[in-house]
């Protein structure tokens, strides 16, 4: 049996799963014993993610399920939408599948997000797991229940609250990931220390050149200790009444650059990378952190070759994306904003200081 690390998500109600991190998982028959018993389960992939892995886990999903269909969707973030949602749907009303059918997310964030959105709404709620395949998909967002799809107005703007019955990430399924997807998982991981963590900041610094090169290991903590925080920041808050907003840091000009450029031209983690560095800026220029700290947090993700100057807009165009963002109040925006390393917290900014900020980074 490979060695296996376990953390646990505590939810009300007896919802609590475990995120299971390790080599070898998909093979592990115990990875999908004691799961909701049911006739039917659904695999839903991608067109480059099926051929690589739905075989694998279809072979171990039929010593427990009677049927084991897949579902193969287009390869994207600009088909995070409704018609990969309905692709979905009309698969499992198609073949008459019922309330106990047990989906299977097996892909990165696109995959997840949609395949927990549509466990959510077909029924009114079909069980689901998370089998992520991508660094960015194992440290975030086969995590704590956000499942959405995009709408061209705004990023994720359609979904719901639902949590997976379980985790599976196998870290040798990032053995086949593109450089460039593995460099954006990290920017989720880097996250992680300014908001959370001051010593895991120093840690990713410590070890970025190991991550980089795939040390199995080395990754492998990366992804339990960026799971252990997340799974403790949902507990406490698992529908964002406060707390749990920390976890979007980077993300309001993130989200805003992914819909501002059509959905797709720059990857999430890119765009979150990005996003951190003026994020960090704006935390400056209240007062809340010192220089060195933006110039820290640049520095570690250029090292990870990540972007850090956003796309021109235009001032007034990075406005009216960022207006839609679910964290703003009344028309006003909302950053999350770092106040001291490792501790974060919700800052409504002037639109004016916002400007600066972005004309600062040749944004505006
Ligand atoms: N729900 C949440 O809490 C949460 C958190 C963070 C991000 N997200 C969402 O996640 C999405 C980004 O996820 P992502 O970065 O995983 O992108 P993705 O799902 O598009 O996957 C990235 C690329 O890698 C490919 N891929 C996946 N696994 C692979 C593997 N093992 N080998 C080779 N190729 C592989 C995919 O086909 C895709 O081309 C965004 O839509 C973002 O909004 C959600
Ligand atoms: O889980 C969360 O909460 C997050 O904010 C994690 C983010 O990395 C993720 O991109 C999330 O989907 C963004 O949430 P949204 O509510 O801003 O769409
Ligand atoms: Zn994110």
């Amino acid at each position: 049996m490979p060695a296996t690390d376990t953390v646990h998500i505590h939810l009300s109600d007896d919802r609590n799963y475990e995120i299971r991190i390790g080599s070898g998982l998909l093979n592990e028959p115990a990875s999908w014993q004691g799961l909701p018993k049911a006739a039917a389960a659904v695999i839903v992939s991608n067109e480059t993610v099926a051929p690589l892995y739905a075989e694998r886990l279809r072979e171990r999903l039929l010593a427990v399920y009677k049927r084991v269909d897949l579902v193969v969707l287009p390869d994207g973030e600009q088909h995070k939408g409704w018609e990969s949602l309905n692709r979905i749907c009309d698969h499992l009303l198609g073949e008459a599948l019922d309330r106990k059918t047990v989906l299977f997310a097996l892909g990165g964030g696109v995959i997840g997000d949609m395949t927990g959105f549509a466990a959510a709404i077909y029924m009114r709620g079909v069980p689901f797991v998370q089998v992520p395949t991508t660094l960015l998909a194992q440290v975030d967002s086969s995590v704590g229940g956000k499942t959405a799809i995009n709408h061209p107005l705004g990023k994720n703007m359609l979904g719901a609250f639902y949590q997976p019955e379980r985790v599976i990430a196998d870290l040798d399924t990032l053995d086949t990931l593109p450089d460039r997807e593995l460099r954006a998982g990290l920017a989720e991981v880097i996250k992680y220390g300014p908001i959370a963590d001051a010593a895991f900041l120093c840690w990713i610094e410590d070890n970025l050149d190991a991550l980089l090169s795939r040390d199995k290991a080395v990754l492998g903590y990366a992804v339990r200790r960026s799971c252990e925080i997340k799974a403790d920041v949902v507990g406490q808050d698992e529908k964002e009444q406060g707390l749990r907003a920390i976890l979007n840091f980077g993300h309001t000009i993130g989200h805003a650059i992914e819909s501002g450029l059509g959905y797709g031209e720059w990857l999430h983690g890119e765009a979150v990378a990005c996003g951190m560095v003026l994020a960090a800026d704006l935390s400056q220029r209240m007062g809340l952190m010192p220089a060195d700290f933006v110039e820290r947090l640049q520095t570690l993700i250029e090292r990870a070759g990540l972007p850090v100057k956003p796309p021109r807009l235009g001032a007034d165009r990075y406005l009216q994306l960022m207006r839609v963002d679910k964290k703003a109040e009344a028309g006003a925006i909302r950053f999350v904003l770092i106040e001291a390393l490792g501790q974060a917290g919700l800052h409504s900014v002037p639109d004016a200081l916002i400007v600066e900020t972005l004309a600062a980074h040749g944004a505006a």
